[in-house]
């Protein structure tokens, strides 16, 4: 409700009832809605798969403008679910998520008689990389019928859109979750206001793209789009910075730094050196390597093992995240592997595996997951940043998530 207040006062003029709110709360969602904003529009997003006719009545009757029905639903469901429609005074929106050929259905869809189609990659295509501006542009040419726009929209691809033809454009998360509601709205509804205003900056590289929000969300939030997995077990930051980048990995025996050393020269600059010597007793790293490195332009060192030179490696600056240190080396033997996959801090690393350290320790990104996770990270950033603000209005954060209601029966 709160949310919703704040983007009325930013200039959004539908309020969408989301799925996932449907589901918690029922029909009572939207009639609580409806009730808070008589002068709004009420979107019920249902996603009606079946049972049209049953399912537009029930958001009807609640107190919907306009209710979703899914685009790749039967003709049957389409039709039905308009006939309701028509009898309860309501519109039909058709959404075209996840529809196999959405151009064509998009033609179908028109002819079937709904008012709006929905343009929509959901939140997990997002996450590996979908957008609806490209699926939009096409379909603008081929129907007359108002459209709508969703999946991740931020104030830029909320002016694409416009320019491409949405006269609808629905906004989730970069509203919903922003720290400050109202002036996420604003933005966003300049940019549909005068969509020819908005500089449209061009994308980077995948790879830059992974570092940059790598760079912006913690080890925490990383750990959390990976439902818990991928933290490092006792390594901890010795010189402290925040370290991201692809992993190149050493396996090395106690009381031998050769392969150690000889990787800094096979690694790239913005790499991280992940390294695992069985011996906590013998340093494979220290003073000299860590200026070598600092040299090639490596973003930092993990080493399960020890390191020693602790005053040196602090004054250089290097982030070097280890599980022991002591002031003895070994020798350079030469046995043991570079870029072979190993385990450090009881994780496997392949090579080119992201590697992301800060204060709170280090985690291991699969690099063929890189992208969706850096993404799925940065909407449990999001999360966080809302939660931060709700509790700084004077809230506890059981209140807020409402524990005791979602604690597992
Ligand atoms: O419909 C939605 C999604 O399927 C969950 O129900 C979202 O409301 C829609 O995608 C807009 O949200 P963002 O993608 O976060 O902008």
């Amino acid at each position: 409700m709160e949310i919703a207040k704040e983007a009325v006062a930013g200039g959004a003029d539908w309020i969408e009832i989301g799925t996932p709110l449907i589901k918690s709360e029922g029909m009572n969602a939207i009639r609580t809605m409806r009730k808070a904003f008589p002068d709004r529009t009420i979107l019920a997003d249902m996603k009606t798969v079946d049972t049209g006719a049953m399912e537009v009545e029930m958001a009807a009757k609640a107190g919907a403008d306009v209710a979703i029905v899914l685009g790749s639903a039967d003709d049957s469901t389409i039709l039905d679910a308009l006939r309701s429609a028509h009898k309860y005074g309501v519109r039909l929106m058709a959404d075209l998520i996840s529809a196999p050929d959405p151009v064509k259905r998009a033609v179908e869809l028109e002819a079937l008689g709904v008012d709006y189609i929905n343009v929509h990659v959901g939140i997990d295509q997002q996450m590996i990389g979908k957008d609806p501006v490209s699926i939009l542009m096409e379909i603008s040419e081929k129907v007359g019928v108002q459209l709508a726009v969703a999946g991740g929209l931020d104030s830029e691809s909320a002016a694409q859109a416009v320019r491409a033809g949405a006269r609808i454009v629905i906004v989730g998360g970069n509203i919903t979750r922003s720290d400050n509601v109202t002036e996420a709205a604003k933005k966003i509804r300049k940019s549909v206001d005068s969509p020819e205003s908005v500089d449209i900056r061009g994308r980077g590289t995948v790879d830059q793209e992974i570092r940059e929000i790598f760079k912006e969300v913690s080890t925490s939030n990383i750990s959390d789009a990976m439902h818990r997995k991928g933290a490092m077990k006792g390594i901890h930051p010795l010189v402290r910075g925040k370290m991201v980048g692809p992993a190149v990995t050493v396996q090395c025996f106690p009381g031998d730094w050769a392969k150690t050393v000889e990787a800094i020269d096979l690694a790239k600059p913005g790499d991280v050196i992940v390294i695992y010597n069985e011996s906590k007793d013998i340093a494979c790293w220290g003073g000299l390597a860590t200026l070598s490195s600092l040299n090639k332009g490596i973003a930092g060192v993990v080493i399960e093992g020890a390191v020693r030179d602790i005053d040196e490696v602090e004054n250089l600056g290097l982030p070097i995240y280890t599980s022991n240190t002591v002031p003895n080396a070994g020798d350079p033997k030469g046995f043991g592997e570079i870029n072979a996959e190993i385990t450090c801090g009881s994780q496997a690393v392949k090579p080119g595996d992201y590697i992301i350290g800060d204060e709170s320790g280090v985690v291991v990104v699969p690099k063929e997951r890189a992208y969706e996770l850096a993404r799925r990270a940065k909407e449990v950033n999001k999360e966080e940043k809302r939660l931060f603000d709700e509790i700084r209005r004077g809230g506890t954060l059981s209140e807020i998530l409402k524990l005791k209601k979602w604690e597992k029966i």
